[in-house]
């Protein structure tokens, strides 16, 4: 489906079947609202997807693999030949992400929108728009054809994953450097200087924290992205990680199916769908809140409620699959327990 074509399909969730959620929740034979924001998940989750039965029973994580060009200006701990080997290691089972999905019974989804390098591996979905993309310190980040192209993969992998009955997907990442692109975005987007929102991402050194400051803000005088128009932001100093993970947002709206935050780097893929549509985020669940500084900031913007703080800075999905298991918890008690009704009508049952 095309970006236009998708943006004209997004519209809020069902109000009406939350409503008819919340009303089952406070029948159901607990303290009211005594499971807090899982409750309010679930609810949500209802008028997401037009029915008051849940139902996560399978769930993906989407995990979008790519190079950002501004690694040459020394803005991470690792050089950029670890996308591509981590990329592979997704497909073998073999990262994080993947031992915990094991736990929450998620399929993994690795998707090449744009690694530098050709990556080999069964599984891994080859929708490689670019070989990584430029260094946004030097001009624009990428072109704005290559933007939509990375955008649509997203779109795209949602609605097979939809046909496929997917029914909830966690958005992930592996980009060495996709902390610094998400940071200038994060800048633009909240207003804010770029010393506020650019941390350590995966564990820099203080030196290399300070180039990475610098390189954000000389970014963002570089190309002056519009911050009014959040697709500029992103073609100019986003990355193709980030921007399948946006076109994964508006593409878990337009098929109505939940959508799940990771951390720092998805809540600002969620931030450029939300600005892109607004009622996107009528479909996006936020997780945890990750240790990167402007990770509290983006979740306020986008006026949702993470479950987690755990101070995870780890990416691949890690936090949004972490959330799966505690909405299974709160799926079993909405689905299976019984009502106050039933408990007090039970023991006026003649005994046999
Ligand atoms: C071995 C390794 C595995 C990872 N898995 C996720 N990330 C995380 O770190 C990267 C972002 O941090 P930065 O902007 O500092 O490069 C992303 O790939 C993110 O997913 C990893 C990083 C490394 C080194
Ligand atoms: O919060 C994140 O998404 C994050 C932070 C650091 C490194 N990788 C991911």
């Amino acid at each position: 489906m095309t970006l236009e074509e998708t943006l004209r399909r997004i519209v809020p969730a069902d109000r009406s079947i939350e409503e008819e959620a919340w009303r089952r929740w406070d029948s159901i034979a607990k303290p009211l609202r005594g499971l807090g924001l899982l409750e309010e998940a679930v609810a949500r989750i209802a008028g997401m997807t037009r029915t008051v039965e849940v139902d996560l029973s399978r769930r993906a994580v989407a995990v979008f693999c790519a190079d950002n060009g501004v690694v040459e200006e020394g803005v991470t701990q690792t050089g950029q030949e670890v996308t591509a080997v981590v990329t592979e290691n997704l497909s073998k089972g073999d990262t994080s992400v993947c031992k915990m999905a094991r736990v929450a019974h998620a399929d993994v989804f690795p998707v090449d929108i744009g690694v530098k390098c050709a990556v080999t591996g069964e599984n891994i979905l080859p929708r490689k728009v670019a070989h990584g993309t430029r260094n946004m310190t030097k001009g624009p980040a990428m072109t704005r054809e290559e933007t939509v192209k990375a955008l649509e993969v997203g779109i795209d992998l949602m609605q097979d994953l939809k046909q496929q009955g997917y029914r909830i997907v966690a958005t992930g990442e592996m980009g060495i450097g996709n902390t610094t692109t998400s940071s200038a975005v994060a800048s633009v987007l909240l207003g804010l200087p770029p010393e506020e929102v650019t941390g350590r991402g995966a564990g820099l050194s203080s030196e290399g924290l300070a180039r990475k400051r610098l390189a954000v803000r000389r970014a963002i005088a570089c190309n002056a992205p519009d911050p009014s128009d959040a697709f500029d932001v992103l073609q100019k100093v986003g990355g193709l990680d980030l921007a399948g993970m946006a076109g994964a947002f508006l593409g878990g709206a337009a098929m109505q199916m939940p959508v799940v935050i990771d951390g720092f780097i998805s809540a600002v893929a969620a931030l450029l769908a939300a600005r892109m549509c607004p009622a996107a985020v009528d479909y996006m669940l936020a997780s945890h809140v990750s240790g990167e500084p402007a990770a509290r900031l983006l979740l306020q913007e986008l006026g949702l409620k993470p479950f987690l703080t755990a101070n995870m800075t780890l990416g691949e999905g890690t936090g949004a699959v972490a959330a799966l298991p505690l909405l299974d918890m709160a799926c079993a008690v909405y689905g299976t327990m019984r009502t106050f009704e039933q408990i007090s009508i039970e023991p006026y049952q003649p005994l046999h």
